[in-house]
């Protein structure tokens, strides 16, 4: 298979792909201007991982004018085991959205607070305010956010409100976790790359409207298939569509029930999301030249999956 082109964690439009320069403990950038011979270097200066700039003219400037100013962020020095080398990353602030008992949710809390994930979860989003997973953060004290309105509510956010609440708590990333209503296109486009979310099956198998819960296990097993397990994917327009990050693969027994199977893959769920989060939190995702998005090995900088 032909090598392909490898480009570091912006979402970006950019003509061509930048592509990192390992030597510099900072997020360098080389970027190859479209119509100039010469590289315009970017050093030490951290983008945030949403924020897009215009690739129309490159200025002969050390750095480019953006959506989003470029800001040298307080950061939050972590060292990268066995390389030794200390890279400085801010502290990723998670917005996490859910509908339920929120199993997900706390895994990736819990992983926070221990630091396996370089995150704080500043907020939760939830459409079902008394859910189990809503419980959980107001014990944790953690601000819940209801969204959208229930029906004959007045409770809860409009679409723009949700978003300038996003914002007002500088979020970097949005998680799924167990979230059944549709990501509103406004939302989608205010955090462009920076929405996931986890869906219990290998999609695109037995995903899109009317999969959720336990529907989704019933599905696998009246298919007959021998695996399944939890896909991580972007979060675009639609339900279940956007670019795969990361999946898990369980055994689908002979005797398996819904709710037997449901369980072996959430286990495997509570792990996928926790070294996604990670993942995420320290900046370690690579996007290939055929758009498809792969995970850096933290122990090893050139394995990608
Ligand atoms: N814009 C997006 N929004 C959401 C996505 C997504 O990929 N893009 N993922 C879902 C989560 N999900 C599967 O992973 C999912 C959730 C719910 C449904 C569904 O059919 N919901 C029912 C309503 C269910 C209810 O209100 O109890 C429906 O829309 O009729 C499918 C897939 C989260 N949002
Ligand atoms: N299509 C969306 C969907 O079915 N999501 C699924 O809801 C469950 C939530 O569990 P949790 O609330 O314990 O994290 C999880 O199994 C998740 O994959």
């Amino acid at each position: 298979m032909e090598t392909q082109n490898l480009s570091f964690g912006l979402s970006s439009t950019l003509p061509t792909s930048p592509i990192q320069n390992q030597k510099n403990p900072f997020f360098q950038i080389l970027l190859k201007p479209p119509s100039s011979s010469n590289i315009l270097t970017l050093k030490g200066v951290f983008l945030k991982p949403h924020v897009s700039f215009s690739p129309k003219s490159f200025p002969s400037k050390e750095f480019f004018q953006c959506r989003n100013c470029l800001q040298r962020i307080e950061r939050e020095a972590i060292t990268v085991p066995d390389s030794g080398v200390s890279k400085e990353l801010r502290k990723k602030k998670l917005a996490v959205f859910v509908s339920g008992g929120g199993s997900n949710f706390r895994s990736i809390y819990e992983a926070t607070l221990e630091g396996t994930v370089h995150g704080e979860v500043a907020v939760l989003v939830t459409n079902k305010k008394d859910c189990g997973g809503a419980k959980y953060a107001r014990e944790q004290g953690i601000p819940v956010i209801v969204f959208p309105k229930a029906k004959n509510s007045s409770e809860g956010l409009s679409e723009e409100d949700l978003v300038g609440s996003l914002r007002a708590y500088n979020i970097d990333f949005i998680l799924l976790a167990g979230y059944l209503k549709l990501i509103p296109t406004e939302l989608v486009q205010a955090f462009p790359r920076s929405i996931f979310n986890i869906h219990p099956s290998l999609l695109p198998s037995f995903g899109g409207k009317g999969y959720y819960g336990i529907k989704v296990h019933k599905a696998v097993i009246a298919s007959g298939a021998r695996y399944s397990g939890p896909t991580i994917h972007y979060v675009d327009e639609h339900y279940d569509t956007g670019r795969i990050l990361a999946q898990g693969v369980v055994p689908v027994l002979a005797n398996d029930t819904a709710e037997t199977l449901a369980a072996r893959v959430l286990q495997e769920e509570h792990k996928l999301y926790v070294e996604v989060a990670a993942a995420l939190c320290e900046e370690r995702i690579v996007w290939r030249e055929d758009g498809v998005p792969l995970i850096q090995s933290k122990e090893d900088p050139n394995h990608y999956k």
